[in-house]
């Protein structure tokens, strides 16, 4: 059973579909990038599998349960976390106090301070180690660099202890200093959480190929191709979507 399933969801703002007949599965342990032109519908498309959008055809299975009108916080419960394309927390608060709110915001036996209540400090001590955010953990997410704001969305997420994980573009914006260090957090994860699946949103090919099994190429709401990352970058399909659109073969 898939971990994540898409059976012919459809997504439309008032106008056309911008996700259209959209079909794939995600397995355990499966890192999966979806990439595509701007305006291909990556985003949308991730809004439906957080549960942010409902489809409005189509369905979406978890563990192989429906859950097309589950919305987003029953699936946060159910294990699914993300990121966004410009990261979300709080600038005046702490590393330490974001990622505990994440925690606490999902998981409410967090929230009761009386004795016996389990602490937060672990889990979320792992989520900033994890992110190569311990020296900064008692920072202002404010004071940040881009790269480890992005970091500290990751660590937000990650200390859900998803069991599915969706990072839209998770190195957007990222100086070359701090790329590098991101693809490796997340190779690291990948180790250190063998049955987590990923599903990652990226223009950057080098993100692309450092990390997904496979991918998934979207056009115009559809998917054109669904491969190993080697043969989409292969398919001359792939060229002739990105035509225009900046494609210049090593990164899209
Ligand atoms: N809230 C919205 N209301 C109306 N149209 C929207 C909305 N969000 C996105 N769209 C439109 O839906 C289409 C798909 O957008 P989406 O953001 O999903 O694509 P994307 O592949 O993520 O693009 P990008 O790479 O530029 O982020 C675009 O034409 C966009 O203008």
């Amino acid at each position: 059973m898939s971990l994540l399933a898409l059976h012919g969801v459809h997504k439309h703002y008032g106008g056309p579909p911008v996700v259209q007949d959209v079909t794939l599965a995600v397995e355990p342990g499966e890192t999966v990038a979806i990439i595509g032109p701007n305006g291909a519908g990556k985003t949308t498309l991730f809004s439906v599998m957080a549960g942010e959008r409902l489809a409005d055809l189509g369905r979406v299975e978890l563990f192989g349960k429906d859950v097309t009108r589950a919305g987003a916080r029953r699936l946060a419960h159910a294990g699914v976390a993300r990121t966004f394309q410009i990261a979300r927390f709080f600038p005046s608060r702490t590393v330490e106090e974001n990622v505990t709110i994440a925690l606490q915001s999902t998981h409410r036996r967090y929230r009761r301070f009386w004795a016996g209540a389990p602490r937060p400090d672990d889990r979320v001590g792992r989520a900033i180690d994890a992110t190569g955010l311990t020296d900064l953990r008692w920072v202002l997410a404010s004071a940040l660099s881009q790269g480890n704001r992005k970091n500290l969305e990751i660590a937000m997420a990650l200390v859900q202890q998803p069991k599915l994980l969706l990072l839209d573009e998770p190195t957007a914006g990222m100086g070359m200093e701090d790329l590098p260090r991101t693809i490796s957090i997340l190779k690291d994860l990948r180790q250190a959480r063998p049955d987590l699946a990923i599903v990652i949103t990226a223009h950057d090919m080098d993100v692309v190929f450092a990390l997904a099994d496979r991918v998934v190429l979207l056009a115009n709401g559809r998917i054109a191709i669904d491969g190993k990352p080697e043969e989409v970058r292969d398919a001359p399909q792939t060229r002739e979507i990105y035509l225009g659109n900046s494609y210049r073969g090593g990164s899209a």
